[in-house]
């Protein structure tokens, strides 16, 4: 409510629990609001690192963002806090923790399961694209599981205006549409290309333009240079939808409202 909105949080309205996991810039911990005993996900992040990475205008973006969306398929962000040497995020506890987890533990998804999980993401894409924000971030390691088994976007890599943000700050290059790899002005449909990606690693269990050297990861994304190995077996449907999203030309690739209507989501995505 209203009420929430304005409200000073203080880690003094909070019991801390259990560490949950660690980021680059620190730990998030188990937390319980202590007056409505509602359970968070407290995210501590150094104002040491945040300076050092240059990343604090960048977060301050990102949780204005974050904390405006408010979508099944999205990690909410309560609200923050900060003192003299730490920021803190109150998120929206994912009680079945991290995807790419599950994901090396069961090396790939069944068909069905990835395509509710795509089904998932492109609802959710399709509300953040329809505020004109969009992810530029869609990776396995980005998304969380709730108590239900569902799949939350849980980054604030969110950006609301186009711009081409350095990649060597993320990691992974495997998620880059070709458009990004090359720097140049992109826009929502970069957001379809990782949804592609995303899909196809579901699928096999690794990423489509994997190679050992970044520079061959570049050269594969700029040439869409996409195999489907012979196992595991999956269906041709699924390499069609994927075929149709990583496609060189931005517009060419499938808008996500058709990706709700492909056969292979119809048939197998768990409805929603
Ligand atoms: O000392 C500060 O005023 C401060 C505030 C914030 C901040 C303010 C709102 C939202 C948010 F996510 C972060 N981030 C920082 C990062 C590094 C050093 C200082 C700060
Ligand atoms: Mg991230």
């Amino acid at each position: 409510g209203a009420a929430a909105e304005i409200k000073r949080w203080t880690l003094n309205d909070f019991d801390i629990g259990k560490p949950l996991g660690r980021g680059k810039f620190g730990h998030v911990y188990l937390a319980r609001e202590k007056r409505s005993t509602h359970i968070v996900a407290l995210k501590v992040l150094f104002k040491s690192q945040l300076k050092q990475s240059q990343v604090e205008h960048q977060l301050r973006r990102e949780v204005e963002i974050q904390s405006h969306l408010r979508h099944p398929n999205i990690l909410r962000l309560y609200g923050y806090f900060y003192d003299q040497k730490r920021v803190y995020l109150i998120l929206e506890y994912a009680a079945k923790g991290e995807l790419y987890k599950e994901l090396q533990k069961c090396k790939y998804f069944s068909e069905r399961r990835a395509a509710t999980y795509v089904a998932s993401l492109a609802r959710a894409l399709i509300y953040c694209h329809g505020k004109h924000v969009i992810h530029r971030d869609i990776k396995p390691e980005n998304l969380l599981v709730g108590a239900e088994g569902e799949l939350k976007i849980a980054d604030f890599g969110w950006s609301v205006h186009t711009f081409n943000r350095r990649r060597t700050m993320c990691g992974t290059l495997d998620y880059l549409p070709p458009e990004m790899v090359e720097s140049v002005e992109h826009d929502a449909s970069v957001d379809i290309w990782s949804l592609g990606v995303l899909c196809y690693e579901f699928l096999y269990g690794v990423p489509p333009f994997e190679a050992k050297e970044h520079s061959d990861t570049y050269k594969r994304i700029l040439q869409v240079n996409l195999k489907f190995p012979s196992k595991p077996v999956v269906s041709s449907s699924a390499k069609d939808l994927i075929s149709q999203m990583l496609v060189k030309e931005t517009s060419q690739r499938l808008p996500l409202h058709k990706l709700l209507e492909h056969p292979w989501i119809v048939q197998n995505a768990e409805p929603s």
